[in-house]
């Protein structure tokens, strides 16, 4: 058997005496899991220096591959299952946020239906789709319906990513065919191979002509880029794009600050096809003529509503708009995120040629695999609130012999390490991370916890985006962020891959301008509203539910914002004459979400003569009983549907 055979079929069999095995990257996991019974990882002349593995923790955890054991359980209901066939040599404690958050009972799952993969693809069925724009290319059902070639194929497998989640069934196809996409879909839901994959592909199928990487000056010519707003995200996304690249021709690098820079262009000038960056780090390459991107023919903008927002927005129009990146139209572009505000939307279209807009789910919407709770918590109640959890869970909260993980934001870089310190001399074991720490400490606040080595870590928002951690159970809203988009992707680091997860809330009146926001984020998650923050929400518009309604408008402004009332970008694009077609089914499918107190609002009018092509269609796997037909949607493609994962 090779080495390089997945894991299912190179675990060493029960019995035999385990020997030292190399394992490839596909098979480990950030938190050093390699399988039962594995030994330790030897050397490989490729990956010679690659260890993911902590410190301690050392062949623990329960399944296979990436998104494997999930977030310690399933809510439903009062009642918490934990699937139970990881592995037989685990011992599952309960895990059971009981005694704080609601005497929720632990039950031990069956198998999955998954045929035993880590990721839960019944949660991911029905889910709504709205692709627009022109020539939709059609989704993709299985991977090997996409064609992505042996070598590929053959990677993805060894990801175990036995089916495509919602969100790849319809972007990989899309961006195969070479197409711009901006794509929306809710955190954790395998949005990072959606676009490493197809980028792969890409340069796979140009030929990968290294030597002409090398520019006269000798600078470095990658004919991928992808831009992420931290540096945890970018090395995150490297370690995915490298899966993909495995065994290939295709050279994937990462660049991004707090690390020595001299090392970073040294390995760049190995070669290097997909780079993957932050954008202070790439701009000052460039601008030390270390890296061109005269060749970029991929670019990608992963949490592309944050990289387009006021802090970052200067530096990206600078790399895409003044370096030497080719115009949109000759490069490929795709932006990805879980939240697209409409400004953001008509800002990225700056950067867009003939572009598809597909939103997996609601924009903006959280899973309703993430049980919210939001309590009423003065500031001085903060920390003994915060500790009656953690005691709690300290308590119930294991799975196997480790800790769930806990995930605290703050507000402030202060307020996470005055927490931290206070956390510690209240006798728990955690760790702060925020962006006034040295690289070295960022990584290895994140590493001790990815690895269960210490179970809470307390957080600014540099945690907020993108981070896959598996085993984080819950996470805790010490501070509310400002916007509801912030606290989307924060509560997005639990109930990922289909698994479910627990976010508490610490709510006051320093939060009433989230109140309207968060109960109708709440209520379309299905999640319990209390009565009392209802009552803020009511009182923070005055009453007014027109307020409210603009309110919803400006965060959840529904999906593609060329359907809705960009007149001016629209009328002057030159969409296809079946562009304007469907101005019905547009006003009609917003219906579904939810009917604003008046057309205006949304500028419904003007929208109904600068609608786009609308090719909106169901996914695949979604059955007809969420689709009304023609009448309703207005379009025989089927159309958006409702809200939420249900
Ligand atoms: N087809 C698949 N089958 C099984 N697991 C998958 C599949 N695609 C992705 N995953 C796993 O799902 C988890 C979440 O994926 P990913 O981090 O890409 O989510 P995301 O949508 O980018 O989230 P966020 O919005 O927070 O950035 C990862 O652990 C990933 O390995």
């Amino acid at each position: 058997m090779a080495w390089t055979e997945p894991l299912a079929e190179s675990a060493p069999r029960p019995g035999r005496p385990s020997r030292p095995f190399y394992y490839p990257p596909h098979v480990r996991r950030d938190d050093g899991y390699l399988g039962p019974g594995a030994e330790p990882a030897q050397s490989h002349p490729r990956f010679g220096t690659f260890d993911a593995r902590p410190a301690r923790g050392r062949g623990r955890g329960r399944s296979r591959g990436r998104g494997g054991g999930g977030g310690g359980g399933r809510f439903t209901g009062r009642r918490v299952e934990v699937p139970r066939d990881a592995s037989p040599q685990q011992d599952f404690n309960e895990f059971d946020l009981a005694t704080k958050l609601g005497d929720l009972d632990v039950v031990v799952e069956g198998s999955d239906d998954a045929g035993g993969e880590a990721i839960n693809f019944a949660a991911y069925e029905n889910v709504p789709v709205e692709a627009s724009g022109s020539d939709v290319p059609p989704p993709a059902s299985t991977f090997e319906e996409i064609d992505l070639g042996d070598a590929l194929s053959l990677n993805v497998r060894r990801c175990n990513y036995a089916k495509p989640t919602p969100i790849q069934r319809h972007a990989i196809p899309i961006a195969v065919a070479g197409r711009d996409l901006m794509a929306c879909a809710q955190t954790g839901s395998g949005k990072t191979a959606a676009f490493c994959l197809p980028m792969v592909f890409g340069v796979l199928h140009d030929g990968v002509k290294r030597e002409k990487h090398l520019s006269s000056r000798r600078s470095v010519c990658p004919s991928g880029l992808v831009l992420s707003p931290t540096r945890e995200l970018a090395c995150q996304i490297y370690e995915e794009a490298k899966k993909f690249a495995y065994q290939t021709v295709v050279k994937v690098a990462v660049a991004y600050g707090g690390a020595p820079f001299g090392q970073q262009v040294r390995t760049l000038e190995k070669g290097v096809d997909i780079l993957v960056a932050t954008p202070g780090r790439l701009v000052d390459m460039i601008e030390r003529e270390k890296v061109s991107l005269r060749r970029i023919k991929y670019f990608t903008l992963d949490e592309a509503d944050r990289m387009l927002d006021m802090g970052f927005e200067p530096q990206i129009r600078k790399i895409v708009e003044w370096m030497d990146m080719p115009p949109p139209g000759a490069r490929q572009t795709m932006l990805f995120s879980a939240t697209f505000p409409d400004d953001i939307q008509r800002l990225a279209s700056d950067f867009l040629s003939d572009y598809i807009f597909l939103a997996v789910g609601r924009v903006g919407s959280s899973t309703d695999l993430i049980t919210q709770k939001v309590e009423f918590v003065d500031d001085k109640d903060k920390r003994s609130n915060l500790v009656d959890i953690l005691r709690s869970q300290a308590k119930n909260g294991c799975l196997g012999s480790k800790q769930a993980l806990t995930l605290v934001f703050v507000e402030t870089k202060r307020g996470a390490d005055d927490l931290e310190n206070w956390l510690l001399r209240s006798g728990f074991s955690a760790i702060a991370i925020h962006g006034d720490k040295v690289q070295m400490e960022r990584e290895r606040a994140l590493r001790s916890f990815r690895s269960g080595a210490i179970p809470i870590m307390v957080a600014t928002d540099v945690a907020s985006r993108g981070l896959d951690i598996p085993h984080v159970a819950h996470v805790i809203n010490y501070d509310l962020p400002k916007s509801i988009d912030d606290y989307v992707h924060r509560i997005g680091r639990t109930g990922r891959a289909g698994k479910s997860g627990f976010a508490t809330a610490f709510f006051n009146g320093k939060n009433l301008s989230l109140a309207t926001a968060l109960v109708q984020l709440m209520q379309e998650a299905n999640q319990q509203v209390p009565s009392w923050l209802s009552e803020c929400a009511k009182e923070s518009c005055n009453g007014s539910p027109g307020l409210a309604w603009n309110r919803r408008a400006s965060r959840f402004g529904g999906n593609d914002f060329r359907r809705r009332g960009a007149k001016s970008s629209y009328r002057s694009s030159s969409s296809s004459s079946s562009s304007y077609r469907d101005a019905h089914a547009y006003g009609s499918s917003e219906d579904c979400y939810a009917r604003p107190p008046s057309a205006d609002v949304y500028g419904y009018a003007a929208a109904d003569s600068h609608l786009s092509a609308s090719h909106g269609y169901y996914d695949a796997a979604n059955n007809s009983s969420h689709a009304d037909g023609p009448d309703r949607y207005g379009t025989s493609h089927g159309s958006i549907g409702a809200s939420g994962w249900e």
